[in-house]
């Protein structure tokens, strides 16, 4: 077997994301029969010693049903009334499944600001690790009732990426229901009449060459591209993932013997920096000179305000701050350890020239990301 197969098979926590397909039908609503399956196969991975997190999508799609609709809404206020509903009867759902098993479920719903914003990141962290250290499994899925378009994840493959770095997981499984990934959509021909090849293993970009990543079913939000563009955000902060479809959970989950793997880089970023790189909002912008850019960039050092040459938009102490140099360019993110007025004050001036109070690091090394 592959390494990452091994890696993923292995793995002592890992975040499971279950796709609305792999859970719901347009006419019927929940699968009672496939979520006690994939129940089935979770608890047995548990059981053999792995933390699980699980991201469940499939509110809305479990809403349409009750409340007489006929497909999958569109719009928001639709959508939102059927995630309501659905939401509902998923989370009782998976407290009856596990339930079989003794097993209490926590459910968590997270808006796209409970990752970018620091302190509901951090408590959004706590819940999900309280709930791990007291034997229940955590279903998590965006609170949908609240987003609006503008601040939502989008879709849940990226919140499990996200979830799985805010948990330090050690592997990200999507199930959904297809097989794993092929160079075009497997439901219909290639433009040469052949049939989409199945991709077993994605160790960098040029095994993605050719590869078309066409839409989701009638109940998927954002087909494959989604799940590649997660694969890929969960893969640069060092965490494998596995895409299988949930028939196969058991294999999926017990060995890593089913579906696609994507090797992740070797180097883990920590939580904390991946925050930095991909989840935080940021605010405000810092001019740096030649010198300190190659000193952050290259050398991996911290941000001093001798090498600052202007400071763009408000931002506070502990914001991420977009760092760029004199073209404009953005080439890292950080975060600020003072508010923007106060770096006004410290601009171009040497460490030994500034106040005491003011001889931190604009931006420490450790709190600072390449992007
Ligand atoms: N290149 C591809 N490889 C595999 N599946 C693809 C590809 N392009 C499109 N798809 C389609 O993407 C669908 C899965 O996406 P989606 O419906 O959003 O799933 P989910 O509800 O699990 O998130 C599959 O049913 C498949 O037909
Ligand atoms: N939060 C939404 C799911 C959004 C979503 O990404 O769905 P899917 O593409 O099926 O994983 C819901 O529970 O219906």
């Amino acid at each position: 077997m592959s390494d990452v197969r091994e890696q993923i098979a292995h793995a002592r926590s890992i975040v499971v994301k279950i796709g609305s397909s792999a859970l719901t039908d347009v006419g019927t609503g929940l699968d009672m029969a496939r979520l006690d399956r994939l129940a089935d196969a979770l608890e047995a991975r548990m059981r053999a010693g792995s933390d699980v997190v699980v991201v469940s999508s499939g509110a809305i799609g479990a809403g349409i049903a009750p409340l007489g609709l006929k497909k999958r809404p569109k719009d928001l206020a639709t959508k939102q009334a059927a995630a309501s509903v659905g939401q509902l009867a998923l989370a009782y759902a998976w407290g009856t499944s596990f339930s079989r098993y003794g097993r209490t479920v926590g459910q968590v719903l997270l808006t796209a600001d409970d990752i970018s914003n620091r302190s509901h990141h951090a408590n959004a962290q706590r819940t999900l690790d309280r709930l791990r250290s007291l034997g229940a499994i955590a279903v998590v899925n965006e609170n949908d009732t609240v987003a609006t378009n503008e601040i939502r994840f989008g879709d849940n493959d990226r919140l499990a990426a996200l979830v799985a770095h805010l948990t330090s997981a050690d592997a990200l499984v999507l199930l959904s229901d297809v097989d794993g990934l092929y160079d075009g959509d497997p439901r219909k021909p290639g433009p040469d009449g052949r049939p989409a090849r199945f991709i077993a293993e994605v160790n960098g970009p040029d095994d993605l060459d050719g590869v078309i990543a066409g839409s989701g079913g009638a109940l998927g939000t954002g087909g494959m591209a989604s799940k590649l563009a997660a694969a890929r955000l969960a893969a640069d902060g060092g965490v494998p993932v596995l895409l299988a479809s949930a028939a196969d959970a058991a294999a999926a989950l017990s060995s890593a013997s089913a579906g696609t793997v994507f090797a992740a880089r070797p180097e883990r970023l920590s939580a904390r920096r991946f925050w930095v790189r991909h989840a935080a909002d940021t605010h405000g912008q810092l001019v740096l000179d030649d010198g300190a850019v190659a000193a952050v960039s290259k050398r991996r050092r911290s941000l001093l305000a001798a090498g600052i040459l202007a400071v763009r938009g408000g931002f506070s102490n502990g914001d991420v701050v977009e760092l760029v140099d004199t073209t404009g360019g953005i080439f890292a993110r950080g975060v600020a350890s003072y508010d923007s007025d106060e770096v006004e004050t410290m601009i171009g001036r040497s460490t030994t020239d500034l106040p005491p109070d003011l001889q931190r690091p604009v931006v420490h090394a450790d709190d600072l990301v390449t992007v």
